[in-house]
């Protein structure tokens, strides 16, 4: 069964149909990639996975269960969860705590716990500390734990992001252009990172992406869009190799 299954969706601003008639299926586990030329609807495709924008037709349901017209909160909530291409961190928080904002879906205290400090909110931090360092583990983070987010060279930031969308425990793992901006070492980390996520935590992951490489290295499907519409769907090489898609790329 797919995990995510996208039917028709379709948006426009003023008289420009970003995304038109837009379908996608996910299977679980799965690492897609959506790419397609500049200005060819990718994010504002990931925006209306992600409630940021209202379809004005179309469906999304995430694991059996419908999400379109949900808020962003509650999709995180279902199990969506993303980073941006241009990373929004809370550059005054700690690396850790930074991470440990994303793991509030699912470890809970009372105001009033938290302000007496009462032992459910000291157990319940003491977990979260231990989480969130797994997970900065994974990302080779552990030892900056205590630095300002600000402080992280970009790499390090774009690994934080995606460590602290991993944090809300999410079913479905969107990456907006991951390697923005990274240089060909940082990319290559970058991808063995992305792997290593789906393999150890049985990730799904949807990510946009320019970098061919990484999308060719990493990707076992894609879809292409143009101009607001799927152009091509599949096995990467197979799409790669579409003389369409080609054509799309060259005429950029
Ligand atoms: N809020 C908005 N209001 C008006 N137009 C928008 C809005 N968001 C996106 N667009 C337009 O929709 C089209 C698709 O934009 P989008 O950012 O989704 O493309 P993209 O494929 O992600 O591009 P890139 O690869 O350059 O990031 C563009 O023409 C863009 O200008």
């Amino acid at each position: 069964m797919a995990i995510l299954e996208v039917n028709n969706l379709s948006i426009s601003f003023g008289g420009l149909m970003a995304v038109n008639d837009f379908g996608l299926n996910i299977e679980e586990g799965q690492l897609y990639g959506l790419i397609g030329p500049n200005g060819a609807g990718k994010t504002t495709v990931f925006n209306l996975l992600t409630g940021v924008y209202k379809p004005d037709q179309g469906r999304v349901i995430l694991d059996g269960k419908e999400l379109t017209g949900k808020n962003t909160i509650e999709i995180n909530q279902e199990g969506i969860a993303r980073t941006f291409q241009n990373i929004r961190l809370f550059s005054q928080l700690s690396v850790l705590d930074n991470v440990k904002v994303g793991l509030h879906n699912d470890y809970t205290y009372s105001t009033i716990e938290g302000i007496l400090r009462l032992p459910r909110y000291k157990k319940t931090e003491k977990l979260m500390t231990e989480r969130a360092m797994e997970l900065l583990e994974v990302f080779g983070l552990a030892d900056e734990a205590e630095y300002l987010a600000s402080n992280l060279p970009y790499g390090k930031q774009r690994k934080l992001e995606m460590a602290r969308a991993l944090a809300t425990n999410p079913k479905l793992l969107l990456l907006d252009e991951p390697a923005a901006g990274m240089n060909p070492n940082e990319t290559a980390e970058l991808m063995e990172n992305i792997k290593f996520v789906r393999d150890k935590f049985k990730m799904t992951i949807l990510l946009i992406e320019h970098d061919m490489k990484l999308v060719a290295g990493i990707c076992e499907k894609l879809t292409v869009l143009n101009f607001g519409k799927v152009l091509a769907e599949g096995e990467t090489s197979a799409v790669l190799h579409d003389p369409k898609v080609i054509t799309a790329y060259l005429g950029e």
